[in-house]
Formats: structure tokens, C-alpha cells, sequence
């Protein structure tokens, strides 16, 4: 595998960039070394990025213009590009670096289950919809996924969804079918694993764990979702306990229980039962036969559950993946996190259980240190549970759940979950109204205030492809943020760039174009991500021309914009020179060129007196142009020639400079080059080859001295 970082820059724009001039000179290409042989030589680097003003894709061939212009969004034209009504206002309302990067999960209840309540959550930024097997048949569930997939065909959106098992926690019965019931301080109530029929006898609940009346003693306390509601254990009495409420309030249809004695949680044989029941089996083959795009695993223990899980999923899921969510919401789930989360595709800090078996004051700290790790081991991570839970009754949040919100908008989580709020509350929409307006200011201020966390981001890689993906990811994302792009294009088979880029959490949006339906749904989940479905092909060049036209012509990108583009896909690559650079006998510099059999360009470039710099260079029949930029602001290159990915051979001459390097190191590491976005004629329509646009100033010519 092999990857490229391309740059287009267009003649608008004016990019901060560090100071040092360009170095600009000619080179006789035809005397560099080939070191492998050149499929095709000498190619200009015009790639056809023509973001002019001058109406929608106006460089490319007539054919692909009038597919662009006419592509409706639902329609699976290989031409055609998946992007949904609102990312489109969005971007063309906003600009790119305003896009939301926090992503929103509704869970979907009765309150949100029909089509239109569905399309006004899609409609309010909802990516993935979450639907809980606790509640509801799998009929239920399956009408409500099939109204999601007809609104994501029509509409062009990518909602995904994630299908939350029930666990087997000990939790009650449905109530008889009532909606909720409140108890009373001082009442008796009986907590039973009686089947009884419905309605249940008064102050009745039934109980879902067998061995409940075992393991309770007298004394216990006994508390309902985490302590809304709590009861004191006076008498049992067969499979009957019988308790008395100590502090009143709400009960909802299966809610958690747990029992605590002296102040600590029980976990007697309920710590035995299995993390995926019988009955979370029977709905994970659903979710497996309806293709959801998450799993969520409720109670998980241990990495071994989630392991087990993947490789039933990979026995049986017809086509790709479904990734697998890691529910930490258990005392063990966080003595094992960090081996859970190696283990799962993703983590939800799922706090409503969380804040029943951990002291509330501890919950937010663990959410902290969940967030965290789970950027680090590059897995997205959900915050989860009560983050507006008052407007489940009412209209505007309260001052704190803003606050909270905040908080994990701040620790930047990949995305925030409404629950109650969406399923069942009064105002499912205005929820999501909040969780958005505050997602967008939050994100504003932090990068107004340039508040870039300085959070160690450890090498993941397990094979030398993969760290160099994860090294163009991150030279990528700091060079985004350096340069003050709009936006990084990846070109993405499985979505793993995709996902390492959204790991660095750049300053500016992501856009993700990927050739399936259900890894753009997949990386919809993920911080940062505008995922795009879009057939191309391993010719860069060709998918960059299409891309841009797409966009262009239906008003996404602009003239301007600035990009930076990197792929997976890329095929093999060619080294091909190596010379000596001179700056006017000041500075002396060695470059190396590689070329991709696509005709990107790619370079790489160490100043010889040791400092190491980074350059861009455009080769342009038989000449170079180097510019280049030093140490200070390139300090995330810099690991790409020292990793030996790119090694050089100096030559000196006579007077002790050095007179030509050459490559001795294998050469796949990096790649770059700086394309112009120049006037309409300088464009053509196979991306190379009688363009000139280079020639003329070789790049920006925009006065930001990079030319
Ligand atoms: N499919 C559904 N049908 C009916 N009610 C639902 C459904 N999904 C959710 N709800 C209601 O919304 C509430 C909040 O949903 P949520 O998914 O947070 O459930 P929960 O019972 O707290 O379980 P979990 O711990 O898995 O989140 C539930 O308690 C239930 O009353
Ligand atoms: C979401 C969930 O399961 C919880 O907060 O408990
Ligand atoms: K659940
Ligand atoms: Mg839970």
C-alpha cells in the first residue's frame, strides 16, 4: 500500500506560511537518476483542480460536467457523489471550517419512530440513530431501520445505525405496559421474578434476574437507575421482597437495579451472568440480517466478549463490517479499558449505568480518561446518558447539562448520545437543536482561542504500511492547521486514513469520499468526518478531477479553497531523482523526487547542513521548483526521513558543498507537491501534460512567498 499528500493551492488564497523565500531553479530533469525505471516521464503536476469562478466544473470533459450538474444526490451514478441536503447548505451556506465536527446519536423511542419525526432528527444533524433492545420487539425495530435506510436513499443522507443489546444486568420488567409509575416516600412495594400477567398487581415490579431473592438481604438498599428512585429491603418472603421506598420518584419501564450493602455494590452470582445473554444472540443475528453499522455491547466485562463478538460478526455478516461498540458502564469494564477498547471498533461512556456502580463524583473524571484512551488507540468514542435529560420534560436545557455538553464537546468525544430525550421525551428535535448549537460554538471558541491540546498521540501501527499511513496523517492534519487549509480530502477503501486524520482533530472538516454506502454510514460516527460515497478509481489524478468538479459544480468548494488531499489507494510509486539544489550558493539542499505511476509528485527534502526542511517540488518539463519551507514550522515531517522511510546519499563537490544526493533508502514514505490552481487555460482535462500552470509561477502566485 502506498499514500499520497498532495496540496492544491489556488492563487486566491493567501495561507499564513513561515517566512524563508522559495528557493526557485532549474534543474535538466533528463540528467537526475532514475533510480526505478519511469512508466511515464516528466509529467506536469497541473492537476486539474480548477476552482475558478467560472461556472461549475468548467475544466473537465463536457461529459462529466453535464453528470455533475445533473447528479441528484440518491442516485447510485458511478458519476455521482452521496452527500446529503444539509452537509450541501451546510457547506455552501458556511464554508467548510464552520461544518459541525462533533456527531450527534439519537436514540430512536416512541417519540421519533415515525418517518417524518425521523427525517426532522436527520434533518437537525442526527448521524447515527441508536436503537436499544431493552425496549421494543424486533418488529418495532426493524420498521423503524428500514425508514432510516428509505430516508438515506432518498434523501442522500448517512445515517447509521447502531443496534444496543440489553445486556443482562438485572434490571425490571416493562411495568404491564404503563408508561412509567411513581412511587411514594414510605410505600411498600414488591420487587418479584413472578411472571405475572398484565396489568401487574399494584406496587408490584417484576424483576428479570432469577436469582434476585437469593442474593438480596434484608437491609439491602436497592436502587432504581442509578439512584432515581430508591427502596430499603425489610422482608423476603419466597421469590417476593418486599421494600420500602426511601427516596421517591419516577419508575420506568425496565430500569436498572442494583443492591448495595454497607455502602458498597453487590455483585453476587448477577457478576456471573453472561455479558451477551440468549436474547442479546437472537437480536445481534438481527442486527446482523438488517446490516446495522454498530453493535453496541451493553455490561461489557472483558476484551474477550468483544473478540468473541467480532468473530461472529465476521462469520456471518454478509457484506463488510460491523463495528463493535464497547459499552463502559460496569466497575469491570473500567478495570479492563484499556484492553476492551484494543479489542472494540469503539467505546461509549455509557454513564447512566456507569453513575450506579461508580460514586457520581467519579463519573467525570472516567469519562475524561475514556475519551482519552480511546483517542489514543484511535477508536471513536460516544458520550452517553442525561446530557439534556430535563428536556425530556421541557423545552431549554438547564444551565448545567449546557455545561456538560460543553465538556465533552471540549474533550473532543467523536459524538455525544441523546437517550430519553429523543426516545420518549416532549422535545426530541429542540434536543438535538441544543446539542448542535452548542457542539458549533464550542468547536469555535476552541479553535478561535487556538486551545490545541497537547495530547500525546502514540504510533498505533502494527506493520510498517501502517505507520506510514499514520505518519501522513499527522504530517497531513499539522500541516492543515500550519497552513490554515479548508478542508483534507482522503480517498478511502476501509476508512482508516479517514479515521486517523479524524484522530488529530484538525482545525479544519474532513472530507472522507469513500466507494461503499456502508463505510461512509461507518465513518459518520467519527469526529470530524463529512464521509462521501463516490466511485473512483487508483488514478489520483482522475478522482482529484472529479471530485473537484463534483463539488464545484453543485457549490461546495469554491475558488480558493485550499485543500490538502491524501489517499490509501494509491498503487506503487517510482523513485526518481535525486539532485543537488542551490540556492545562490547560500543554502545547498537535497531533494528527492518521487513520482507515483499515478503522476503525482511526490518530495521529500532535507537541507544539507543538517537542518532538515520540507519542500515541495513541481516538475515542470525539465525543471524544478523548490519551495521550500524550514525546520520551525515543519517539525512533523521531520520523522519521515529520519524513520529511514527516505534515506540520502550526498555527494560533495570540490568546494565541499554537496554536489548531487541520491536515494539509498527506500523511498514510500511521503509524498507531497504543491499544485496550482491557475486560470481557466492552464487546466486540462487528463491532469497533465500542456498545462503550464505550474511553468507560470509555479504555484501560488498570491504573494505569500511561497513563489
Ligand atoms: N424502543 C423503545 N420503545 C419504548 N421506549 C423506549 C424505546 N427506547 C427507549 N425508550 C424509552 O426511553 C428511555 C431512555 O432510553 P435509553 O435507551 O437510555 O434506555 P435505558 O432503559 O436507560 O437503557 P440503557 O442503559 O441501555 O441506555 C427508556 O427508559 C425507555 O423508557
Ligand atoms: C447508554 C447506557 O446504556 C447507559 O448510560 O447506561
Ligand atoms: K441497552
Ligand atoms: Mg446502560
Amino acid at each position: 500500500m502506498s499514500h499520497s499528500i498532495s496540496v492544491f493551492i489556488s492563487a486566491s488564497h493567501s495561507p499564513k506560511l513561515p517566512s524563508p523565500p522559495p528557493v526557485k531553479l532549474s534543474l535538466p530533469f533528463p540528467a537526475s537518476i532514475s533510480l526505478l525505471p519511469v512508466t511515464r516521464t516528466l509529467r506536469k503536476t497541473s492537476l486539474v483542480v480548477k476552482a475558478s469562478d467560472n461556472g461549475p466544473g468548467g475544466v473537465l470533459s463536457a461529459s462529466l460536467q453535464d453528470q455533475a450538474i445533473s447528479a441528484a444526490p440518491a442516485v447510485a451514478d458511478p458519476s455521482s457523489i452521496d452527500v446529503d441536503a444539509v452537509t450541501e447548505a451546510e457547506l455552501k451556506e458556511n464554508g467548510f471550517r464552520s461544518t459541525r465536527r462533533t456527531k450527534l446519536t439519537c436514540t430512536i423511542g416512541p417519540a421519533t419512530c415515525g418517518a417524518e419525526q425521523l427525517e426532522a432528527l436527520a434533518v437537525g444533524g442526527m448521524n447515527v440513530a441508536r436503537i436499544n433492545m431493552c425496549h421494543g420487539t424486533r418488529e418495532w425495530h426493524r420498521e423503524v431501520i428500514q425508514r432510516v435506510r428509505s430516508l438515506n436513499e432518498a434523501k442522500g443522507y448517512a445515517v447509521a445505525i447502531m443496534m444496543d443489546t440489553e445486556g443482562s444486568e438485572i434490571h425490571m420488567g416493562d411495568l404491564g405496559g404503563a408508561s412509567s409509575a411513581k412511587a411514594e416516600d414510605g410505600e411498600i412495594w414488591t420487587f418479584s421474578v413472578r411472571a405475572f400477567d398484565s396489568p401487574l398487581p399494584e406496587r408490584t415490579i417484576n424483576v428479570n434476574y432469577g436469582g434476585f431473592a437469593e442474593d438480596v438481604e434484608v437491609g439491602d438498599e436497592l436502587l432504581v437507575d442509578g439512584g432515581m428512585v430508591r427502596f430499603e429491603v425489610f422482608e423476603k418472603i419466597g421469590p417476593d421482597v418486599k421494600c420500602r421506598c426511601t427516596d421517591p420518584g419516577l419508575l420506568l419501564p425496565r430500569a436498572n437495579l442494583t443492591f448495595w450493602r454497607d455502602g458498597s455494590l453487590v455483585r453476587e452470582r448477577n457478576a456471573m451472568l453472561p455479558t451477551i445473554s440468549s436474547k442479546d444472540w437472537l437480536d445481534i443475528d438481527f442486527g446482523i440480517a438488517e446490516g446495522v453499522e454498530f453493535i453496541a455491547i451493553s455490561f461489557v466485562k472483558s476484551a474477550e466478549v468483544i473478540k468473541h463478538l467480532k468473530s461472529y460478526i465476521k462469520a456471518r455478516a454478509r457484506d463488510g463490517d460491523i463495528s463493535v461498540i464497547a459499552k463502559i458502564e460496569s466497575i469491570d469494564s473500567l478495570k479492563n479499558l484499556e484492553e476492551i477498547i484494543q479489542a472494540s471498533d469503539g467505546a461509549m461512556v455509557a454513564r447512566g449505568d456507569l453513575g450506579a456502580q461508580i460514586p457520581l463524583e467519579q463519573v467525570p473524571s472516567e469519562q475524561q480518561r475514556i475519551v482519552q484512551l480511546c483517542r489514543q488507540l484511535n477508536k471513536p468514542v460516544i458520550v452517553a446518558s442525561q446530557l439534556l435529560d430535563s428536556m425530556i420534560e421541557y423545552p431549554t436545557p438547564t444551565r448545567a447539562e449546557v455545561a456538560d455538553v460543553s465538556e465533552a464537546v471540549r474533550q473532543r468525544a467523536d459524538a455525544l448520545m441523546l437517550s430519553g430525550e429523543s426516545a420518549m421525551g416532549q422535545y426530541p428535535e429542540k434536543a438535538l437543536t441544543v446539542l448542535r448549537s452548542v457542539s458549533l460554538r464550542i468547536e469555535k471558541w476552541w479553535r478561535d482561542e487556538k486551545r490545541h491540546e497537547a495530547m500525546e498521540l502514540p504510533g498505533i501501527a502494527s506493520s510498517f504500511a501502517d505507520s506510514i499511513s499514520e505518519e501522513i496523517c499527522n504530517s497531513a492534519a499539522k500541516m492543515a492547521n500550519n497552513l490554515e487549509v479548508d478542508a483534507i480530502f482522503v480517498y478511502t477503501k476501509a476508512g482508516h486514513m479517514a479515521s486517523l486524520l479524524s484522530r488529530c482533530r484538525p482545525d479544519c472538516p474532513i472530507f472522507a469520499f469513500t466507494t461503499t454506502t456502508s463505510v461512509r454510514r461507518r465513518l459518520n460516527l467519527q469526529w470530524g468526518l463529512i464521509p462521501f460515497r463516490l466511485s473512483f478509481s487508483d488514478d489520483m489524478e482522475s478522482n482529484l478531477n472529479k471530485t473537484f468538479s463534483l463539488l464545484k459544480s453543485r457549490g461546495m468548494i469554491k475558488s480558493g479553497d485550499l485543500v490538502i488531499a491524501v489517499s490509501d489507494m494509491l498503487q506503487s510509486i517510482q523513485k526518481t531523482t535525486a539532485q543537488l539544489v542551490s540556492d545562490n550558493g547560500q543554502r545547498q539542499w537535497s531533494v528527492v523526487v518521487c513520482q507515483y505511476s499515478s503522476s503525482l509528485h511526490a518530495v521529500a527534502c532535507k537541507v544539507f547542513n543538517d537542518q532538515k526542511g520540507f519542500g515541495f517540488i513541481t516538475p515542470n518539463d525539465g525543471s524544478v521548483e523548490l519551495f521550500v519551507r524550514q525546520s520551525a514550522k515543519t517539525e512533523g515531517f521531520r520523522s519521515l526521513g529520519d524513520s529511514g522511510n527516505v534515506e540520502f546519499e550526498v555527494e560533495y563537490g570540490s568546494n565541499g558543498r554537496a554536489k548531487a544526493a541520491n536515494v539509498i533508502g527506500l523511498c514510500r514514505a511521503f509524498v507531497g507537491g504543491w499544485y496550482s490552481v491557475g486560470g481557466d487555460d492552464d487546466v486540462c482535462a487528463d491532469g497533465y501534460g500542456g498545462c503550464g500552470c505550474a511553468s507560470d509561477g509555479g504555484g501560488a502566485s498570491d504573494g505569500s512567498g511561497l513563489d
